[in-house]
Order: structure tokens, then C-alpha cells, then sequence
């Protein structure tokens, strides 16, 4: 269904039971570090919240006969924010095949040759951004493919729906497929363009993307630690450590470095807005280099597993002061669910003795994976004078999470059913810049408001 853009966002009240993150949670029952109002209230005016508190306080400070959504007794809390996935790998979600190079050949890079074809990319656009809001999810970092059209059907279609998104083309000139080439002077030149046409246009933010030191020359790291050092404010992704073959084969390209994330420092690409997906396999000195440049390591649960490649070691990396995110990795990963991911990352962290508080994982998924974009100012939070990126959440959302529930006793309960049972049927609506996106029969292609963002 295809609605008209809307000229302006009226305001209106939402009205449940809120949650809300204002500092990482230190262990079981942190109450100190979140907000949770029981009978919360939640203005929203020209796509922003614009005040959260108690209801009948927020009720009462409201204009005059704003109209009230009451989503009680669900939770309303802030959109997930998934900061790693791949937009052209919608398909190749499931594929089955050995571990990651494998894995890369024989279904992925197939699968990405067809998003040099614009309609195909808006095709698959539509679903994809479907699935995201189906599962509560309002931001995400994405690859696109390495054909600029992939960008342009990624973020035409999150402009369309008024979305905070961040991607960029993925930069690759070696190991693959011909028709997923380009050259290190053309990686450039497009990834210019690209940050030209999409950067700051809206929302969307644009993300220097090298697939990773494989499907990369030297020449070409090069360009994209230039494309860093001209556009600081734009984030840079690639990938680490994922998989054994994989390190072996980097350091075989690239004889000489100490270690892989010696290659990616050498041609300039750490500092607080590289995101770096995976970090399995990191020796100390990497952890030391990723702390001192505040660089990110991004846990992909679901993927790790599916492609065999290992376990995270968030308390090793967080003791050497390294920042971590969590994310889907569609399609390595097997999930758009936060929830599941955050289940599946609980699993992980469990099989080496790292059991994480189910308000350390709600919070890793909303403003910690915010706080690792630099994004906390604008996402991931209820706080008044952020973007009104919202979902309602139902801990009884099926018969077995409602036989659950009834023997839940707090609220890190009900938390902790909602990441081990739920998935989408426990997204009850999800609002984008304030409007709701899932309540509308047939949401593909809903189109919202411009409001007015920083
Ligand atoms: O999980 C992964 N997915 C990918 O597409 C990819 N490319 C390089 N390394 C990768 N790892
Ligand atoms: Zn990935």
C-alpha cells in the first residue's frame, strides 16, 4: 500500500508502560540506569519525542486536544538498532554451505551481481525495509552491493519512509566476481558521488564501505583511508577475525603486518566511527589498537553460529576497553530479530561463562548500540529531543509467552521472556519519526512525513 507524504506530522501522545536506557547497566537490577514509567506518556511532535514522563504529566502539559495512542499494558520502548546487515543478501538469508569463503562464493556474491539492476534493488528494497520495521527495527548499517544503484535503492526507499538509515557501496576490487569489481580510483570516484548525493539528505547517513583486506588491493584500503580522512564525519565498515581461513589468506595478501588489524591500521581506517564486524579471533595487541582508537567491534550472533566461524568474547574485549555493538549480519546471520539475536548472542556469551542482565542486553540494543554509532544524541533513547523512532512491545504476544508471563515478577522478567520466546509477533507497532508503520494493512512502501532532523 502506497500513502501519500504527508505535509506536516501533527503531534500525539503515546500512552503505555515505558522503558528507556540512560547509561549502560551494571549487572542484575541496575535500576539506576534506565527509566520505566508504569503508566508512561510519550508527546511527539514533527517526528520528535518531545517529552516522556508520567502520562497524566505529559498529558497535561500537551496541546490542547492532542490525540492519544494507548498501547497499554504493552512496553513502548526505543526502535532496535541493528548496526551490521548486508541489503543485498535479503536472499541469501539461509543458503546452505561451508564456513565463511565459501559460503561468500558460492551463494553471496552470486546473489549480489543482481543489485546492478536499480528495479531489482527496489524490489528487494521494499521487503527488506518491510522486515525491518516488522521486527522493530528503525536504524541500521547496511553494505549495499558494490553497483551504486544498490545505495540508491537502499536509501531511496528508507527516504520514502522516513528513516534513519546508514550505508554506503562496498568497496571491492580483487577475489570476486568481475561483475562485482570495480578499481580502486572507481571505489573512490563512486563513493564520492554516493556521499554527496546521500549524505545528511534526510536522515540517511553515508558509510565508506571496503568488503574487507581480501576482496581489497593495497591500492584500494588506500583510497578508503583518504575517503575517511576528507569525510570524518562519515562512519567506515568492514569486517576482522571472523573465520581462521580467512586471516590466513589476509595475511598471505598482505606479508609483512603483524597482525589483520595491522592492515586496516596502516592505511588509516580505525577511530570512533569504524565499525568493525565480528572480532572473534583478536590477539591482544589488536585490543589494545581497537581501544586506543575507539574503534568498534560488532558481535554477530546468529551469522557466528550459522557460519561456524566462533565465539565472541565480549568480557575479553570489554576488559581492554574495547567498545562493542550486536547485530543481525543478514544474511550470514539467520534473523532481522534483535530479539533473537539478543537470545542467541545470551547463548554465546553463556557457553563461556558470560551471562549478561537482561537490561544489559535491552540496553546493547537500543542506546548502546546508539552510544556505538555516536548516535546517542538522536536514537536509541525515549528522551525528550530525540528522533520519535519507537516500538511497542508485547511480552505475552503468544500463548507460550503468555503462560510465561504469568509467573514473571519484574520487569528484567518480562524483559528476559520477550529476547528468549519472541521474535516479531512481539513487535506490536513500530513508529518511524512518529508514524506508525506496522498498525497499516499492507505496509510495504508506507510513506511518512519529513520532519525536521538535525
Ligand atoms: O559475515 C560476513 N558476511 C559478508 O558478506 C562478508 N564479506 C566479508 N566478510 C564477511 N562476513
Ligand atoms: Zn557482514
Amino acid at each position: 500500500m502506497r500513502v501519500p507524504v504527508l505535509a506536516t506530522s501533527p503531534a500525539r501522545l503515546l500512552r503505555g508502560r515505558i522503558v528507556s536506557f540512560l547509561r549502560r547497566p551494571h549487572g542484575a537490577d541496575d535500576d539506576g540506569a534506565l527509566v520505566h514509567h508504569a503508566d508512561g506518556g510519550l508527546l511527539i511532535e514533527n517526528g520528535l519525542i518531545t517529552a516522556m514522563g508520567p502520562f497524566a504529566e505529559v498529558a497535561a502539559a500537551a496541546p490542547a486536544a492532542t490525540p492519544v495512542t494507548d498501547h497499554r499494558p504493552h512496553l513502548l520502548m526505543a526502535g532496535f538498532i541493528d548496526p551490521h546487515l548486508h541489503f543485498p543478501q535479503a536472499q541469501v538469508l539461509a543458503s546452505w554451505a561451508d564456513q565463511l569463503l565459501d559460503w561468500l562464493n558460492d551463494h553471496t556474491f552470486p546473489a549480489e551481481q543482481k543489485f546492478a539492476d536499480l528495479a531489482h534493488g527496489q524490489r528487494i528494497a521494499t521487503a527488506f525495509y518491510d522486515a525491518l520495521i516488522a521486527h522493530g527495527t528503525t536504524t541500521a548499517v547496511a553494505y549495499c552491493s558494490s553497483h551504486p544503484n544498490s545505495v540508491r535503492a537502499y536509501f531511496g526507499e528508507a527516504e520514502a519512509r522516513g528513516m534513519r538509515m546508514l550505508g554506503g557501496k562496498t568497496m571491492m576490487d580483487r577475489n570476486a566476481p568481475p561483475a562485482l569489481c570495480d578499481t580502486a580510483q572507481s571505489a573512490y570516484d563512486d563513493s564520492k558521488a554516493l556521499m554527496a548525493e546521500w549524505h545528511g539528505r534526510g536522515r540517511a547517513l553515508y558509510v565508506i564501505t571496503p568488503r574487507f583486506a581480501i576482496t581489497s588491493t593495497p591500492a584500494q584500503l588506500e583510497v578508503a583511508g583518504a575517503l575517511l580522512a576528507e569525510h570524518p564525519d562519515c562512519h567506515l565498515q568492514t569486517h576482522i577475525n571472523e573465520n581462521h581461513n580467512e586471516i590466513t589468506y589476509t595475511l598471505d595478501l598482505y606479508p609483512g603486518h603483524a597482525d589483520y588489524l595491522a592492515v586496516y591500521e596502516r592505511y588509516g581506517l580505525l577511530g570512533r566511527k569504524t565499525l568493525l564486524g565480528h572480532c572473534i579471533h583478536m590477539n591482544d595487541r589488536e585490543l589494545g589498537v581497537m581501544r586506543e582508537t575507539g574503534s568498534v567491534a560488532v558481535f554477530c550472533p546468529t551469522s557466528n553460529l550459522f557460519l561456524g566461524s566462533g565465539l565472541f568474547d565480549k568480557a575479553r574485549l570489554e576488559s581492554h576497553g574495547v567498545r562493542t555493538a550486536i547485530a543481525t549480519d543478514i544474511g550470514g546471520g539467520t534473523s532481522y530479530s534483535l530479539l533473537r539475536t539478543l537470545d542467541e548472542g545470551y547463548k554465546v556469551l553463556q557457553l563461556q561463562r558470560q551471562r549478561l542482565h537482561p537490561y544489559e542486553t535491552f540496553y546493547w540494543a537500543t542506546r548502546g548500540n546508539a552510544e556505538s554509532l555516536s548516535l546517542e544524541d538522536r536514537i536509541g533513547t525515549l528522551d525528550a529531543g530525540t528522533e520519535a523512532d519507537i516500538i511497542v512491545l508485547n511480552p505475552a504476544a503468544t500463548p507460550e509467552m503468555a503462560l510465561r508471563v504469568e509467573t514473571a515478577r519484574s520487569l528484567a522478567d518480562e524483559l528476559f521472556i520477550l529476547q528468549t520466546l519472541g521474535d516479531d509477533r512481539a513487535v506490536v507497532e513500530t513508529y518511524v519519526a512518529g508514524v506508525g508503520m506496522k498498525g497499516h494493512a499492507g505496509f510495504s512502501g508506507h510513506r511518512v512525513a519529513r520532519c525536521h532532523f538535525r
